[in-house]
């Protein structure tokens, strides 16, 4: 079976939350962590390859670069359509690199147009007359404005991507939209022979995304977010049984959270309001040489095997604060993701066999320190949020990796309740 679709994602926890999308819509789906090299194995039998690099807030030409390596290495490994996987908030300021990954992108393929939709309706990103919405608020008025490496202050689509592009720009609206996928395809037919390169389609539902989906099915570059691809997923035909129904569903289980995100922090919360044994992960006595690790193993080795176990070094803005101001902004950072890193190496050598990982920048840390390189994507837990399995090289690892923001209030204790319950 050759691969269908190939995606690239501008981060790893966007990865997860397209390669779930695509296997929502029933193609097997494999994510591969970092720009892949002539060592890196696709899993048999999938439909679908996403491609997690680290680009979203790189330079335009390294964004480029890692992309056109990404392409080269999915074309090769058979995907005759690419999907590139950017934030449903769109974020990216007029420096960004969707404009220019894009181009690239298309450049490559030898191709002179493109469908764009940042919709996520499930998230509440819905995109009318080429506005972005962020549930009842324009982009440009939610919490996102304040957003600290892209502030976004502009909601308007073709007005954000034209300063990114030489190229034009234009809109597919709602009404032609709604009018079904001949409307759409004649559409973008016009706006390819007008000389526009970067076509914006409003979507308010799925069932735009699906109308639009199959509109791009013949396109060999579409760009969005989950929502777009999940319907781009639906306009190709289910393939057979999936590999990752192979996902162990019992063993050990542990929670690393290093995100400091708001639902996190709450997740953590109902985790310990449960009654499950979380420990708390000293930052600056790390920093200072204490074994922190040391003392969180033993710890770990004294708990009931039959409980998910939760380390965190998350803190509340104050406390997080607090330890940037001592260590510096950067130091922290890599302090926290070395010690959850080391700790994930730790706790899979001891026998867990299910880990799921609170933030984006935390499950880069914890993939690279276990060595993983590529994994199938099964179940969701909560939209956007999937078991993944890391078959073989690890003893059969089922890994969640969860952006910070991603997940309800109760994921950790209903995703990993299922070990306990049937351990007990
Ligand atoms: N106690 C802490 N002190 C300082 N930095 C921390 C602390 N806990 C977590 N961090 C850092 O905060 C960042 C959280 O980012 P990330 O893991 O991407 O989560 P999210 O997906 O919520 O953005 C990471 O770089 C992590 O190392
Ligand atoms: O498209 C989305 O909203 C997500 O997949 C996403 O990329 C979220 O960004 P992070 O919270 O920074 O992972």
């Amino acid at each position: 079976m050759t691969l269908r679709i190939g995606c690239i994602a501008d981060d790893f926890t966007g990865g997860t939350d397209v390669a779930a999308a695509f296997r929502r819509a029933g193609l097997r789906t494999a994510l591969v962590f970092g720009a892949p090299d002539s060592t890196t194995e696709l899993p048999a039998d999938c439909d679908v390859a996403v491609v997690a690099l680290k680009s979203r807030s790189a330079p335009a030409d390294e964004a480029v670069a890692d992309s056109l390596t990404a392409q080269r290495w999915l074309h090769a490994k058979g995907a005759a359509q690419i999907y590139l996987k950017y934030c449903s908030t769109f974020d990216s300021t007029p420096r960004g690199n969707i404009g220019p990954v894009t181009d690239a992108l298309l450049q490559a393929a030898g191709t002179a147009v493109t469908l764009h939709c940042p919709a996520s309706p499930p998230n509440g990103r819905t995109v009318y007359q080429g506005h972005l919405f962020v549930h009842d608020q324009l982009l440009s008025d939610s919490p996102l404005r304040h957003h600290p490496l892209t502030p976004m202050t502009d909601s308007a689509l073709v007005r954000l991507l034209s300063a990114q592009t030489p190229h034009r720009v234009a809109l597919i609206d709602w009404p032609t939209v709604r009018r079904g996928v001949d409307a759409v395809r004649e559409a973008l037919s016009a706006h390819r022979q007008a000389g526009v390169r970067h076509v914006i389609a409003d979507a308010l539902t799925d069932d735009d995304l699906a109308v639009l989906g199959a509109a791009a099915l013949e396109l060999p570059v579409v760009a969005g977010a989950a929502g777009l691809a999940e319907g781009l997923g639906r306009a190709y035909p289910t393939a057979g049984p999936d590999p990752a129904d192979a996902l162990p569903r019992q063993g050990r289980a542990a929670v690393l959270a290093g995100s400091c995100s708001a639902r996190t922090l709450e997740q953590i919360a109902q985790f310990y309001a449960a009654g499950l044994p979380s420990l708390h992960l000293d930052v600056l006595a790390a920093a200072t040489g204490r074994d922190v690790i040391g003392e969180a193993m033993t710890w770990y080795d004294a708990q009931d095997p039959k409980l998910p176990v939760l380390v965190y070094a998350s803190a509340s803005p104050d406390e997080l604060a607090a330890v940037q101001a001592q260590l510096g902004v950067s130091e922290a950072a890599a302090q926290v993701e070395e010690l959850l890193g080391t700790l994930a190496s730790r706790l899979v050598e001891r026998g867990v066999r299910r880990l799921l990982v609170a933030g984006g920048e935390t499950s880069g840390a914890v993939t690279t320190a276990l060595g993983i390189r590529a994994v199938l994507v099964a179940d969701e837990a909560d939209p956007g949020v999937p078991w993944t399995y890391a078959g073989a090289a690890t003893g059969g690892l089922a890994l969640m990796l969860k952006s910070g923001n991603f997940g309800a209030p109760d994921l950790f204790t209903r995703a990993l309740s299922a070990t306990a319950e049937e351990a007990k």
